[in-house]
């Protein structure tokens, strides 16, 4: 196969949910992705951050409640957090990986990105990004009484926070990405969606949202003219009638059909939908570009047309 511009977008289970889970977690994501550089692949990386980022607002809030010196940190700064800390085990992991196979002239490295949004996005008034822990019904009513958090289902797995989450209009750092990129660097980049900052004037300003990571890497593969995105998570292919006895896997999927199927409400919001609606604009923006998606150990064979969901013009 002809050597491709990669993004990946890394679901939850590439990274777990505590730290010892990411940093065995992060051993085999790091497996998956040098198999691909491997092949000769040009690889950008992006991930999720939701189990990160609610743990990490958790604990500064916890630390603001200890010390009245210490105001509550922002939302922005705990995604801004969550980029050091899956970056860095990540980066290192590749690393590892990279040199356990010889591979020692390719240098890795974490962007801290911040990602415009609209300060009008609608997305602000009405929150649907599930962050942090999954809970019972009775904690997640603890929890909205305590702390005022908007806690809801989340895809039939338990009750989590729900917080903003405005679509991402532009990548800040983009120039210096695509220079990393450009000069054969694997790049660490947009984690967890990314910073989300609204632009006032000069300024940058921290917005209180966790930006989808399915989005953010969608415009990450368009700004840098890749030709796959892939993203990977804990199903092999995407399914119509999921869960129910009529349960179909898909291996191809046109992206008016992906549509189709996406206003019939085929996939889950806030889990799957995300994903084929960020396949379908990336395989839709220009000619040659097309979307994967499938599990991580199966990354490999899935740019080998072996396995996972296509989508494509
Ligand atoms: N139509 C569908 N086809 C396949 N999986 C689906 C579908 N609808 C919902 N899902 C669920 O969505 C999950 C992926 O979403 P999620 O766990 O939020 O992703 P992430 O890997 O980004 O954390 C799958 O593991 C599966 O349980
Ligand atoms: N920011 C984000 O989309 O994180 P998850 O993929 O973990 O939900």
């Amino acid at each position: 196969m002809n050597k491709k511009r990669i993004v990946i977008a890394l679901g939850g289970n590439a990274l777990g949910n505590t730290l010892p889970e990411q940093m065995a977690a992060v051993k085999i994501t790091a497996k998956a992705i040098v198999d691909l550089i491997e092949e000769g692949h040009q690889v950008i990386v992006a991930h999720g951050n939701g189990p990160q980022v609610g743990m990490i607002n958790n604990a500064m809030a916890a630390l603001s409640r200890e010390d009245s010196a210490q105001p509550n940190t922002p939302l922005s700064v705990c995604v801004a957090m969550s980029q050091a800390y899956i970056g860095y085990d990540l980066q290192n992991a590749l690393r590892e990986e990279l040199w356990n196979r010889g591979i020692k002239d390719i240098p890795v490295s974490t962007m801290v990105t911040q990602v415009r949004v609209d300060a009008d996005d609608p997305a602000f008034l009405n929150p649907s990004k599930p962050i942090g822990k999954f809970l019972t019904k009775e904690e997640a009513d603890t929890v909205a009484s305590k702390y005022g958090h908007v806690m809801r289902e989340d895809a039939g797995r338990g009750y989590r926070r729900f917080v903003a989450s405005p679509k991402p209009k532009e990548i800040v750092e983009i120039g210096a990405i695509r220079s990393l990129v450009e000069s054969g660097e694997v790049v660490i980049a947009c984690g967890g969606g990314g910073i989300p900052v609204t632009l006032q004037g000069n300024h940058l300003k921290g917005a209180s949202a966790v930006i989808d990571k399915d989005f953010a890497s969608c415009l990450l593969a368009k700004e840098l003219d890749a030709d796959y995105l892939i993203i990977l998570t804990a199903v092999e292919k995407v399914a119509i009638n999921f869960g129910k006895e009529n349960q179909e896997w898909l291996s191809d999927l046109k992206v008016e059909q992906a549509r189709q199927y996406a206003e019939e409400g085929q996939f889950a919001p806030g889990s799957m939908l995300p994903k084929v609606q960020a396949a379908i604009d990336f395989a839709s923006s220009k000619e040659g570009r097309t979307a994967l998606i499938t599990l991580l150990e199966k990354a490999k064979d899935g740019i080998a047309g072996k396995t996972g969901t296509l989508i494509h013009k």
